[in-house]
């Protein structure tokens, strides 16, 4: 049964906040770890004043942003403009042997309607709007980053946070941080599948488990932030006897994309069990890949590990009202 905010069923006052509708991720405009700003000392731009009042600008604006208005336009620099085109032509070169087929199939959709060209660095209303009319997913600008637990709620409402800013253009093949070609490469092609839109939204709708007070949430969400990683970010997947690259990180990284595809690296099957408790890196390659057999696969594998971690209720996502329903599991 449906318990619904207004009830005045224990477990419910229990809850703590987490957001319920769409609208309510706009309370995460202020929540950012660092405002972007402050970049690490061994960030490229980090002694660079104009990058960083570049960061400082682009940061300012994202904040104006709240849910139902259009994404705010960002006017990109001829140099950010030539940096985007030194990684779009280095990743299009290796899209036809790297990429899964699902990115493969509608890169060149997004070329044809969202103005995705080597010398021209798309919208995020243009490909947000795009994304809606394929899987209802739509993307809000981020000054930064995110908590793992705002940003995979977000995905519960298939809402991505996605930056605005490029990285530094002294070194084009290289970013400590996600960057607007990392979400536009990467990340929003994936998410015009509807398999891959169903698999995110899944696993993310199982992290509210991971806003519960008991302890064991915060270590079931580390659990789901590492399953997040190692699809996501940096899954495999077998297609046609073939490994390919579905994750982001693989998709906007040349020289990363590369090395996962080569017999370096380990790979492992995707399976929640133990990919959920492997460790991983941000800064350096992967040692270890999970290859997916496919996404609906994986969505019924995190669908039957979800049942191992302990959730006194479970939630469902009206689309209707775009709002998440908590459901008593008694
Ligand atoms: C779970 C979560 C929450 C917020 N951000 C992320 N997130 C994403 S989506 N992509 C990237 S690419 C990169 C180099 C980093 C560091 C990074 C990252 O941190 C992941
Ligand atoms: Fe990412």
């Amino acid at each position: 049964k449906v318990i619904s905010s207004n009830t005045t069923h224990t477990l419910a006052d229990h809850i703590p906040w987490f957001p319920r509708k769409k609208s309510d991720l706009d309370t995460f405009a202020d929540k950012v770890l660092e405002m972007g700003e402050e970049l690490d000392s061994d960030h490229p731009g980090a002694k660079d004043p104009v990058y960083r009042a570049r960061r400082a600008e682009i940061t300012r604006v994202a904040k104006t942003h709240r849910h139902g208005l259009p994404l705010p336009t960002i006017e990109y620099t001829p140099e950010e403009i030539a940096t985007w085109g030194v990684i779009f032509r280095n990743l299009v070169a290796l899209y036809p042997t790297h990429a899964c087929k699902e990115h493969q199939y509608v890169f060149p959709l997004l070329i044809q309607n969202c103005g995705y060209r080597e010398d021209n660095i798309p919208q995020l209303e243009t490909v947000s709007r795009f994304l809606k009319d394929c899987t209802g997913f739509t993307l809000r600008p981020v000054m930064g980053l995110l908590t793992s637990r705002d940003f995979l709620n977000g995905l519960a409402f298939r809402v991505f946070h996605s930056t605005q800013y490029i990285r530094h253009h002294s070194k084009p093949l290289y970013t400590p941080e996600p960057d607007v070609c990392h979400e536009l490469l990467g990340h929003a092609p994936l998410f015009c599948d509807p398999d891959f839109a169903d698999f995110s939204q899944v696993k993310n709708l199982l992290c509210y488990s991971g806003s519960r007070i008991s302890g064991a949430s915060d270590s079931d969400l580390e659990k789901l932030a590492t399953i997040y990683w190692f699809t996501v970010e940096f899954g495999l997947c077998r297609q046609g006897g073939e490994i390919k690259a579905y994750g982001a990180g693989l998709l906007s990284s040349f020289g990363e994309l590369e090395y996962s595809l080569t017999d370096k690296p380990e790979k492992l099957p995707f399976d929640p069990y133990k990919t959920s408790v492997q460790s991983y890196i941000v800064t350096e390659y992967q040692p270890i890949y999970f290859v997916a057999e496919s996404f609906k696969d994986a969505k019924q594998k995190v669908r039957e590990f979800a049942k191992t971690l302990n959730r006194p209720f479970s939630i469902r996502y009206n689309p209707y009202t775009e709002s998440i329903e908590v459901l008593d599991n008694q």
